[in-house]
């Protein structure tokens, strides 16, 4: 599903960073709109961690603008840009305890702080430690209290750096839906950097996926996974299996001497190019009956609770793997044992391919 248009609220313009001889940032061009929920995901080291010190203030561009509610903040020094941040290092004092860390940057009446920190507490689950101190503190409520302290003023924008990434996975997955639902419940804007991309595609409305120091594609979680616009993008978000193809003057995509069906939007190949094909491990097709066409062997079955993962090679292009996911409950699991050879069918309307470029992965 295509992102609904809504107009900016904020934008990147044209932001470019160097670091002595390295270009971390490379004319970064973005809008987000209020309300949204912005993720920036990409492997270490592609700056995305630059690219939110820079919208905090915290880093200086070289070049580019950014913009908030109409104003030029490019120079407007940190507490001047109406945000509110969360590290992932929980980054709490000490020495104060919960309430103290709340209420940290009200400057507001000792009756109207401790009501504030109050709401602020219940709001994340945390009513019962407002006088405890950190060290007393899970990580996971450590994390909570950074962001109710982070929301606490009410900002415009709320920032958030790898966040859960220090949490075990079972309390990581529950923050990140807690942390969704209070993102929708106050309509906060928010920018959130990630390098993992389960997080990304379950709590952005939209994601911006960077490699080295650009971005590659802005869109819906949907998009980026379903329609990714490079390899890179491909790549990262999810598994992808590559298949070597030509497209035949009949229009047909060939793989390995078998014509397969792909629509015309799907194929950006004219008839005589060569390209690689792209398909997610549900669109690949185990099928029961005998089907001319491709054939697969199958080499190993993963077992990966709900789902099968199925590592099979194409008979006739042995040298390249391709994973198909089953789901468990799907009777043809009992009979996928290696060895055994399958008809295999590409859902059609979900592959894409990719002219192949000199030089690409
Ligand atoms: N202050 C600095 N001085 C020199 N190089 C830096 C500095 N800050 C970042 N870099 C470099 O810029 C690049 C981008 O860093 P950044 O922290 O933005 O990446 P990232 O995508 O957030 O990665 P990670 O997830 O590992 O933090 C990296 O190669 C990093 O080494």
């Amino acid at each position: 599903m295509p992102a609904p248009q809504r107009p900016a609220w904020m934008r990147f313009e044209g932001i470019t960073k160097r670091f002595g001889t390295f270009q971390a940032l490379e004319g970064i061009d973005l809008s987000v709109s209020q309300g949204e929920f912005v993720c920036l995901l990409g492997p270490s080291g592609c700056g995305k961690t630059t690219l939110l010190r820079i919208l905090a203030g915290l880093e200086q561009q070289d070049s580019g603008q950014l913009w908030m509610g109409g104003r030029d903040i490019s120079r407007v020094p940190p507490a001047g840009r109406d945000y509110g941040i969360v590290f992932q290092s929980y980054a709490l004092f000490p020495n104060l305890s919960v309430t103290g860390n709340v209420g940290y940057g009200l400057r507001t009446s000792p009756a109207q702080r401790a009501r504030r920190v109050s709401e602020l507490l219940d709001l994340v689950g945390l009513a019962g430690c407002a006088d405890k101190y950190p060290a007393q503190l899970s990580g996971g409520q450590q994390q909570r209290v950074a962001l109710a302290r982070a929301l606490a003023t009410s900002p415009s924008l709320l920032l958030l750096d790898e966040p859960l990434s220090a949490l075990d996975a079972q309390v990581r997955d529950h923050l990140r839906r807690e942390l969704r639902a209070l993102q929708r419940k106050l309509g906060v804007t928010t920018v959130m950097v990630t390098h993992d991309q389960e997080e990304a595609l379950t709590t952005a409305d939209t994601i911006a996926v960077m490699n080295a120091g650009r971005i590659e594609q802005v869109g819906t979680p949907e998009e980026i996974y379903s329609l990714p616009r490079t390899r890179f993008v491909a790549d990262f978000v999810g598994h992808a299996n590559w298949l070597p193809v030509r497209r035949r003057a009949d229009g047909a995509i060939d793989i390995a001497g078998h014509a397969i069906d792909a629509p015309a939007a799907a194929c950006t190949l004219k008839p005589g190019d060569s390209g690689t094909l792209f398909c997610r491990p549900e669109d690949v097709v185990l099928q029961r009956l005998p089907a001319p066409g491709l054939l697969a062997r199958v080499e190993r079955v993963d077992f990966m609770g709900g789902i099968r993962r199925v590592v099979l090679t194409l008979c006739d292009l042995p040298s390249l793997p391709l994973i198909a996911h089953v789901m468990a409950n799907d009777p043809v699991c009992t009979l996928l044992h290696p060895g055994s050879r399958w008809p295999i069918g590409l859902r059609s309307e979900r592959v894409r391919c990719f002219v192949d470029v000199e030089g690409a992965a």
